[in-house]
This record gives structure tokens, sequence and C-alpha cells, in this order.
């Protein structure tokens, strides 16, 4: 049975069992070559989830989104969407399932030779066959969503990197994913830039009603947008912890992820 997730009860994590998987991973191992990252990953990222990927430097977080999405094939297990197998599905189905997502990158992967209505236009262009009128339309439209309404002929170079990443933020929301993928996306911004991505990103989440997975070390992020969490642990090569960050704080048996989640006295009061 699928939860509701209003603002009020998004911190209860006791119901993500009985939520809907929107995305699986099963008994996934993770490898470059003969060097093992990670071993016998087992969770799900639930509909409408806000899901962190936590962990020490170095311990996989990338390399566990990549497979995701898709970029690197488990070295074994499976990925599966909405209970369908993404790893082992041919080209065009992946091709499919890829369509439904969207990507932000770290350094926000905006092309600086194009304008900024350029870049949130390219998906529209590359996958649908919508006029150029309406597609003018539409990035219009995207940008109003991330604060950028009129911005459309300006260079990358000539906004702020907030604005950037906003930017980026509307070009991934080009084509109303399902899902959307970020890695560290307050990444190299001011805390107040960062904090109103966070708020950018549970707007739109709730807006176009997606699921959200993120590799992030910010702690304000973690504790004031995630819903669901897991934590992978360099040491033992594995997931120690999978739960609402705030509880894990509080209550994992895990003393490393609780000092992991308690590290800086910075994290911000729990006002949610
Ligand atoms: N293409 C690659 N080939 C070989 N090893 C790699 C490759 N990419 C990453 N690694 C190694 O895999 C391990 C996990 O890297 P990854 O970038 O996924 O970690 P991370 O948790 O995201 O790290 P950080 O928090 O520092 O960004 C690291 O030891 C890294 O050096």
């Amino acid at each position: 049975m699928r939860p509701s997730i209003s603002s009020t009860s998004r911190w209860e994590s006791d119901t993500v069992t009985e939520a809907e998987a929107h995305i699986s991973v099963r008994d996934v191992t993770m490898a470059y070559g003969s060097r093992l990252i990670q071993r016998d990953l087992n969770f799900d990222v639930n509909r409408g989830d806000i899901f962190v990927i936590m962990g020490g430097s170095g311990c996989g977080k990338s390399t566990l989104l990549k497979h995701m999405l898709g970029l690197i094939q488990p070295a074994a297990g499976d990925i599966l969407y909405a209970g369908e197998s993404f790893t082992h599905a041919d080209q065009a189905t992946r091709d499919r399932m890829r369509r439904s997502w969207g990507i932000t990158y770290q350094s926000g992967g905006l092309f600086s030779s194009m304008t900024i209505g350029e870049n949130v236009a390219l998906p529209m262009q590359l996958y649908t066959h919508y006029s150029g009128a309406e597609i003018s339309e539409v990035v219009s439209y995207k940008l109003s969503l991330v604060g950028l309404g009129g911005y459309e002929s300006y260079y990358p170079s000539e906004i702020s990197g907030g604005m950037q990443k906003r930017a980026a933020l509307a070009r991934a929301i080009a084509l109303d994913p399902d899902i959307l993928f970020f890695d560290e996306p307050s990444a190299g911004l001011d805390p107040i830039s960062s904090s109103l991505l966070d708020e950018l990103i549970v707007q739109l989440k709730e807006s176009i009603g997606a699921t959200v997975v993120m590799v992030t070390h910010e702690l304000p992020s973690i504790f004031s947008i995630a819903t669901n969490s897991v934590y992978l642990d360099a040491g033992t090569k594995t997931m120690i912890a999978y739960g609402n960050p705030r509880e894990l704080r509080d209550h994992s048996e895990q003393p490393v992820v609780r000092q992991f989640l308690a590290r800086e006295a910075s994290a911000p009061a729990e006002t949610a």
C-alpha cells in the first residue's frame, strides 16, 4: 500500500516497508575490475521519496548512482524500476526507462556555448516532436518554475553558480520526469543558495510528483529534505544502515552512522 506523504508525516520512515518501491536494488555488487567497491546492496527507493545515498569519502556513492543510471553494469545483482529489471533489459527498454528520468550532475553540466533557453530546450528537441513554439513555451514555463523566468537568452557564464544549478534543474525537468537524480546538487554553493536549492528540489518534487535520488555530503540538506537514505560503509564494503536520516542519527545501532550524521554542530535544529 502506498502511504500518503504529507508535510507532517514525511519524516516518519516506519511506513516505508508498506510503500510502493519505485527503485529496487537487489543483491548488487559493484566493482571496478577486480577491485570490490560495495557488495550485497539491497534496498528500495519508494515512490515520492527524497532518497539520499550517504557514506564517507570514497565509499562508492557516485559509483552507486552511476549503476542506478545504467552508466556502469553491476558485477552482480539487479536494479529494477517499478518492478521491471533495468540491469537485464535490452537497449530499447533501457532507453525507454531512461526517458522518464531527469539527471543533474555535480558541475551542472550546462553546455556553455548554448543559451539557458537552448540548454533547457535540448531534451525536447532530442526526444519529442514538439514544435518550436511549443518548446519555447515549455522552456519559459520550466525556467519560471526554478525562478529563472526571462533568462532564456543568457549564457551559463553570465549567471551565478546557484542560477546555473537551477537552470540545470529546469533542463532535468523538461520532460516531466518520474525520477530526478542529483549528484552533489549543492556542491560549491554558499549555505543560503544551497538551502534555496533544497527548497526548490522539494517544491519541484511535489509539483511534478517525482521521486528524488541524490548523493550529498551536506548534513543541512540531508536533515531538511531527505525522507529516506542508505549508508554505504567503506570499511566493510556494504550498506550498514537504511532509513530516515534523523532516526538513524538518533537511533542507528551503528556508531559510525550516528557519528557521520552528528559530525557537525552546524546541522540545523529540527524545525521541519
Ligand atoms: N572509473 C574508476 N575506476 C576505478 N576506480 C574508480 C573509478 N571511479 C571511482 N573509483 C574508485 O572507487 C571508489 C568509490 O568511488 P566513488 O567516487 O564512487 O566514491 P564516493 O563515495 O562518491 O566518493 P566521494 O564522497 O569522495 O565523492 C573510490 O576508491 C574511487 O577511487
